[in-house]
């Protein structure tokens, strides 16, 4: 038998293709990144089929510099950018459209108008999220409304719908297998997280035919093999879920309380609730952390919009750095009299604001402030939205009232010691940074190799997780208010804005 899983994360701005031996150590890798279409303000659309071909060629890479045949991949693991949605023909597997992206806000007014039709309490019970354009119920609205002949198609059973890991899926088995997992069916704001099945009241209000939607199973599950002419072998897939979730299971956060924040393009913050699904009274959101054994794991997220994103702008927005990673030491040379904030609210503001049509903003420029400035007020913004996220869970969650916080986090962005110490400074909690900082990676590998019976228990698995650097507070409580304070009225002045 062979020891080796290939994970496969699809992300919003790259695919990568990571493999894992059966020490559930890395052993290769490989990325892609793929054109972003903008098509109109606030649209953000994917060509289905670059996701798929840079699926295909990251494997191969991978396995190239692995030494490894296809054949020798006992299992993949697919996980994926969340929401994102394709609608595609069920017999020619050919899109009728872009892929849909979560960032994507056409469907503002939609959702503004299940708002005033007094329907966002029914969908909050039932799915856990919001009438908001983030998810992907009201993009498969739109596109049943928007393209031509999609709806009469839809209604003769002609058409398939699904988030990007029931699209690769399909595509990588051939057109034989139309599935999902708990975890990305729980985004959709079409399925009822409490009953475990697509929720008949929420089709009908969106006009949407059940026969669309995937057959949703466990995050580690039989999810079919690959056809042999789309990566060389006829692999099995074992696993599947959505990126934050699969960063769950990586980060090992399998107890009620534990909680991890994953910086990439944007960043999400999830706690563990066990077995119960808490409605938040703060407006975080509820959501299935994983289902494993067929038990439903549940967890309250907040999710922000720009984190690392705000660092890409600076680059290829206003133009002031040229890699990433420059802006560890502009932060440390910024000036500390200047009290600049960034709001990066480019695609509205997510948790826990929820307002799709606010833009960004900057405050306190003056004729001193410069690039070391704004890159030090992109780095803060991304502690000052994660401290919003905390406090909301902080108050809905009784488990994290009673405990000393830990956060542990991973992502691109986490790279940056100088942000990571500014966020246990604004939290006043240890941030734990793991050594493995592919934790969406290693947790879809882990669902898949444990399916194959390759991998351990959880609780096994978690015993391995290994810490790289603790951060913990440096700065007093004063400053702390004092800096807090200024971002609590940035964000009000840009939601007055507009
Ligand atoms: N050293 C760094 N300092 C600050 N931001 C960084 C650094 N390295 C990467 N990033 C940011 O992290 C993001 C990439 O993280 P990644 O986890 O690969 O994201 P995604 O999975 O969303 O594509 C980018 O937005 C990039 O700007
Ligand atoms: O592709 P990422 O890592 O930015 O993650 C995107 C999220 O899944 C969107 O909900």
């Amino acid at each position: 038998m062979s020891h080796f899983i290939a994970a496969i994360d699809q992300g919003t701005t790259s695919t990568r293709c990571i493999i894992f031996d059966k020490d559930l150590k890395a052993i290769a890798s490989a990325q892609e990144e793929f054109t972003q279409h903008f098509p109109n303000s606030g649209w953000v659309e994917h060509d289905p089929s670059d996701l798929v071909n840079t699926v295909k060629s990251t494997f191969a890479q991978a396995i190239k510099e692995a030494g490894l045949m296809p054949s020798d991949i006992a299992s993949i693991g697919i996980t994926n950018q969340r929401e994102t949605l394709v609608l595609w023909d069920r017999i020619t597997g050919e899109p009728l459209y872009n892929a849909i992206v979560w960032q994507d806000r056409r469907t503002a007014d939609f959702c503004q108008s299940l708002k005033d039709q007094g329907l966002e309490a029914m969908i909050t019970e039932k799915t856990g999220l919001r009438a908001d354009p983030y998810f992907s119920g009201t993009k498969l609205h739109w596109l049943l409304k928007n393209v031509d002949g999609a709806k009469e198609r839809a209604a003769n059973g002609e058409l398939y719908t699904g988030t990007v890991d029931t699209w690769l899926i399909w595509k990588l088995t051939g057109g034989k297998h139309h599935v999902t997992d708990a975890s990305n069916a729980s985004r959709t704001m079409l399925y009822n997280i409490h009953e475990g099945q697509w929720d008949d009241e929420i089709l009908t209000t969106f006009e949407i035919p059940k026969s669309l939607l995937p057959k949703v199973k466990d995050s580690s599950a039989d999810f079919g093999h690959c056809a042999e002419s789309e990566l060389g072998a006829a692999i099995h897939i074992g696993g599947v879920a959505g990126d934050q979730h699969a960063a769950m299971v990586g980060q090992a956060c399998f107890e009620p309380g534990m909680m991890k924040s994953t910086y990439g393009t944007g960043c999400f913050a999830m706690v563990n609730t066990g077995d119960k699904a808490v409605t938040s009274k703060n407006n975080l959101l509820t959501t299935i952390a994983y289902q494993l054994d067929g038990k439903t794991v549940y967890a309250l997220e907040g999710s922000i919009f720009i984190a690392g994103a705000a660092v890409q702008w600076l680059r290829d927005g206003i133009g002031v750095i040229e890699e990433a990673s420059e802006t560890e030491a502009m932060a440390k040379a910024a000036d500390p009299k200047e009290d600049v904030y960034l709001v990066p609210a480019f695609v509205g503001l997510g948790a826990p604001y929820w307002n799709p049509n606010v833009r960004g903003a900057m405050f306190g420029i003056t004729r001193n402030t410069g690039p070391n400035e704004f890159s030090r007020a992109a780095l803060e913004s991304v502690a000052y939205q994660t401290l919003d996220l905390i406090d909301a869970m902080r108050a809905d969650s009784g488990e994290l009232q009673d405990t000393e916080l830990v956060l542990r986090v991973d992502g691109g962005m986490t790279a940056s010691n100088w942000t990571m110490q500014f966020l246990a400074d604004m939290l006043d909690c240890e941030v734990d940074r793991p050594t493995v900082l592919e934790t969406t990676a290693l947790g879809v590998a882990y669902l898949a190799g444990y399916q194959s019976g390759l991998y351990p228990e959880p609780a096994q698995f978690a015993k391995e997780w290994a810490l790289d650097r603790s951060f913990k507070s440096l700065i007093d409580e004063q400053l702390r208010a004092k800096k807090y304070d200024g971002w609590k009225r940035a964000v009000e002045s840009t939601i007055s804005y507009g």
